[in-house]
């Protein structure tokens, strides 16, 4: 289902609304009818007018205090009364690519956030918004109700809450710890262990959703643990993201992301050679964007990163050094199970090429750089 993406006027008053799909509590994978989400809009809305030229609209009055698209239901609804129970004070270490806009939107959200980052410089600006610092992640922990981290790899996000002045040795009953790095099963049980040794609560919360989702709120958190500490900090989802489906024990989050970044670091592997052979054999790779678009095999990633890769120009949303340790991670979660990926294995010889020519930092995109070299030989 597409609702509206722009904002509308209607009757003197300006209506927003997402493109997101609308999912209910009972069944997390279970889409709402259009009929349905109309009903709902009119249930919970009576003043809200839910049609507009004859089609359904699924309008809410715009939040003053919301930056991004406006989110209407997440995979787990969370109802109102939530809000009630929000925790005061919020903490948030790594303040990186994504760690930045999500704790922008949690400060522009009204939010009390203290941040914490390796390099203190990347917290200035959510200072000048309003944010606290505290010069350690033991120190956020202890001076926060709930503490979000965002770090590289399982490496970082284990230094970070269990090393000298981690986020553990400020944690204590009450408190909880989410997660929302891309790490390994193995790696968020650890993590999850030493927190919960405290008498704190544990959440793995891994996102799917880049650079630009991440500033609009439109991310999808895919967590699992602690089912209470899920309840109470879904308020801060949902202002930092789209949907959330909550998956059972700590490592189905991690899973879930690991399995869904092996298939687009495959695909945008694939992309690469069409978009390669294409231009070899004389076609121009611009139009082979168009037809992909118009077909089967659309996926708005081809349609961003498609225009940029034929100019060879790599801006950074997702840092190739990521989605390469994500493929590492996924054919280690594979091997455990027995499981042949053989495409996924070949995608990361790639991204390990494209490591050695120095494109690390670039986005991951820049694994057609690899082939090129192939292609030259
Ligand atoms: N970018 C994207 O599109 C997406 C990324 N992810 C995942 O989110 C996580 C963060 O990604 P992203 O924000 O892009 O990455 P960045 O590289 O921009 O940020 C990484 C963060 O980790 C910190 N860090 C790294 N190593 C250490 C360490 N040893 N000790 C303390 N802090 C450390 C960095 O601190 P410092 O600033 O000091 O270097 C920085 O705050 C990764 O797990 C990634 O796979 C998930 C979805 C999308
Ligand atoms: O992990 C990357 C993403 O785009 O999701």
């Amino acid at each position: 289902m597409r609702a509206l993406t722009k904002p509308l006027t209607l009757n003197n008053q300006t209506w927003v609304s997402s493109s997101m799909s609308i999912f209910v509590k009972t069944s997390y994978c279970q889409q709402v009818s259009s009929t349905a989400m109309a009903a709902m809009c009119s249930s919970f809305f009576p003043q809200l007018p839910t049609r507009f030229n004859g089609r359904p609209i699924y309008s809410f009055p715009a939040k003053s205090h919301f930056s991004g698209s406006f989110k209407a239901f997440s995979s787990q609804a969370s109802n109102a009364s939530s809000q009630d129970k929000l925790p005061a004070n919020v903490g948030f270490l790594g303040i990186g690519i994504m760690g930045s806009p999500m704790a922008r939107n949690l400060i522009k959200s009204g939010c009390d956030v203290t941040v914490w980052n390796r390099t203190k410089s990347k917290c200035d600006p959510l200072i000048s918004l309003g944010a606290k610092y505290k010069s350690s992640p033991e120190e956020v922990a202890a001076s926060c109700d709930v503490t979000f981290a965002m770090l590289s790899d399982p490496e970082s996000a284990v230094d970070v809450a269990c090393g000298k002045h981690g986020a553990v040795s400020g944690m204590s009953s009450g408190k909880g710890y989410v997660d929302v790095s891309t790490v390994d099963g193995e790696t968020s049980k650890y993590i999850g262990q030493q927190i919960k040794a405290t008498g704190a609560l544990f959440l793995e919360a891994p996102v799917s959703g880049s650079k630009k989702p991440a500033e609009d709120g439109q991310l999808i958190f895919l967590t699992a643990g602690d089912k209470s500490l899920y309840e109470t900090v879904a308020p801060f989802l949902d202002i930092m993201g789209k949907s959330r489906f909550y998956l059972g024990d700590i490592g189905n989050g991690a899973a879930m992301k690991l399995v869904v970044n092996m298939i687009m670091g495959s695909m945008m592997a694939s992309f690469s050679e069409g978009l390669l052979l294409s231009e070899k054999v004389g076609l121009d790779p611009s139009v082979l964007v168009e037809v992909i678009s118009q077909g089967a095999i659309s996926a708005p990633m081809y349609s961003m990163k498609g225009p940029s890769m034929i100019q060879s120009l790599y801006p950074t949303a997702f840092p190739l050094k990521h989605q390469q340790k994500d493929m590492r991670l996924a054919l280690g979660l594979a091997e455990s199970v027995s499981q042949s990926t053989p495409i996924a294995a070949a995608a990361n010889e790639l991204y390990k090429v494209a490591k050695s020519q120095g494109l690390s930092d670039q986005d991951f995109s820049a694994v057609i750089e690899s082939l090129k070299g192939k292609l030259q030989q």
